[in-house]
């Protein structure tokens, strides 16, 4: 196989601070709101994808996490002739079968949002095999909302827009990571084996129920992008904790809102929420906020000098029967040290409601890698199969 003619990329995944849910259109994807999110440093979590097109291959095909899947996905159908529309390669290349191979490091369809990760990866990807240079995020979008977002790092506006089509509805960087180096993440994987309503189902039915998602367009959301974007532009922690929380909690009041109700947070999600309140006030200052996206796992936002005092102060309250080291994954960190300093928390929580807790920051958008990194061999075929 010719080397221009497979490419291997890495994507993020991004976590919103404004929350898009809700689509005036289905089809295109286009959302009822403009939405902010941070996006997440791919060295703890992400997508990685190969893509190789080829004369020899007989059929379209396509392996996530080392199983084949259907290509008959109407939304991986949709990226893949949008970006052909705008290809820049020969046509007899546009006719030549396509192999996609896929890989995230983290759970899939779990809540963490590896569909943002996935079709960005995928549409990056694409976006290099057949050399599409312009905004790919409208095209990523119609993979998955989300997936518009991770097409850039740091902090990310995802705009409505106004035309039917959908044009306007793409993503730009607001700041890039470098403007808030200090901002940290921590993402506690809440114990839970209930299947979830997908986000897809779930918005749907809000749109279609609740009274209260309307009142949250017309009068709310635009006040939150606001004071969102004057928080990232001045790095002010206090103005970003709160609006980031009150949201998350907005968010969750129009699900409750949804008939019937589509419910994402669970009994330890809520204590996450009160230990966070209880956390600030006992420090005096926001110190830490919380969001929680279409399931009870938290993602928390907060700045590295208050990284070692909170970790310590999570084992505490949220107790593992395991070992530490285990427990807490991402960026490597000691949190034995005896001489940091906690704010007193009274709570105490049963151990094991947190599966694990990811460690991580804000981080860059999608990147290419050598070939070295190719999830398929030389006939177009996965190195790995699960
Ligand atoms: N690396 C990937 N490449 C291509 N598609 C992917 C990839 N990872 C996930 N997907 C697609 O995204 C789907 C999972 O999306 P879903 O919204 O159910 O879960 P999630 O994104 O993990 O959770 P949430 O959106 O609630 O945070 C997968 O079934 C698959 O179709
Ligand atoms: C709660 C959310 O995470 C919803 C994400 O929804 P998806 O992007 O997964 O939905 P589809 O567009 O239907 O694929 C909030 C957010 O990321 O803004």
């Amino acid at each position: 196989m010719s080397e221009n003619f497979v490419v291997t990329a890495t994507a993020p995944v991004n976590i919103a601070t404004i929350k898009y849910w809700g689509k005036k259109d289905e089809k295109l994807i286009i959302p009822v709101n403009d939405s902010i999110s941070a996006t997440l440093s791919s060295d703890y979590m992400c997508a990685k994808t190969t893509i190789a097109i080829s004369p020899n291959f007989e059929k379209d095909q396509i392996w996530l996490n080392g199983i084949e899947e259907s290509i008959e996905n109407p939304r991986l159908l949709n990226c893949i002739r949008n970006i052909k529309n705008k290809a820049k390669i020969g046509t007899d290349k546009l006719k030549w079968k396509i192999h996609i191979c896929s890989e995230n490091n983290f759970p899939t369809a779990a809540g963490l949002a590896s569909s943002s990760a996935g079709y960005a990866c995928l549409v990056y990807a694409l976006s290099h095999i057949y050399n599409v240079k312009e905004n790919i995020s409208d095209i990523a979008r119609q993979g998955s909302g989300s997936a518009c977002r991770s097409i850039y790092g740091g902090f990310v506006q995802w705009y409505t827009g106004i035309k039917n089509d959908g044009s306007d509805s793409i993503a730009l960087q607001l700041a890039p990571a470098s403007h808030w180096p200090e901002m940290r993440v921590i993402i506690l994987v809440v114990n839970d084996k209930q299947k979830k309503t997908s986000s897809t189902i779930g918005m749907q039915r809000t749109v279609e129920t609740s009274k209260l998602l309307h009142y949250r367009v017309k009068y709310c959301v635009q006040g939150h992008i606001d004071k969102m974007i004057q928080a990232i532009k001045n790095k002010n922690f206090d103005l970003f904790a709160e609006i980031t929380m009150r949201d998350s909690n907005q968010f969750h009041a129009v699900c409750l809102d949804t008939y019937p109700p589509a419910i994402y947070m669970n009994d330890t999600s809520h204590a996450i929420a009160s230990f966070v309140h209880e956390y600030n006030a006992a420090a005096n200052s926001y110190k830490v906020a919380y969001t929680f996206d279409a399931g009870p796992n938290a993602c928390l936002f907060t700045l590295e000098k208050n990284v070692p005092a909170l970790l310590y102060t999570i084992t505490k309250v949220f107790p593992t029967s395991g070992s530490v080291k285990d427990y807490i994954t991402g960026i490597p960190i000691n949190i034995e040290n005896k001489s940091i300093n906690a704010p007193e928390i009274n709570i105490s929580m049963q151990s094991d409601l947190l599966k694990y807790v990811i460690y991580t920051k804000v981080g860059e958008g999608p990147t290419l890698l050598p070939d070295t990194e190719s999830l398929l061999n030389r006939e177009g075929l996965p190195l790995r199969l699960a």
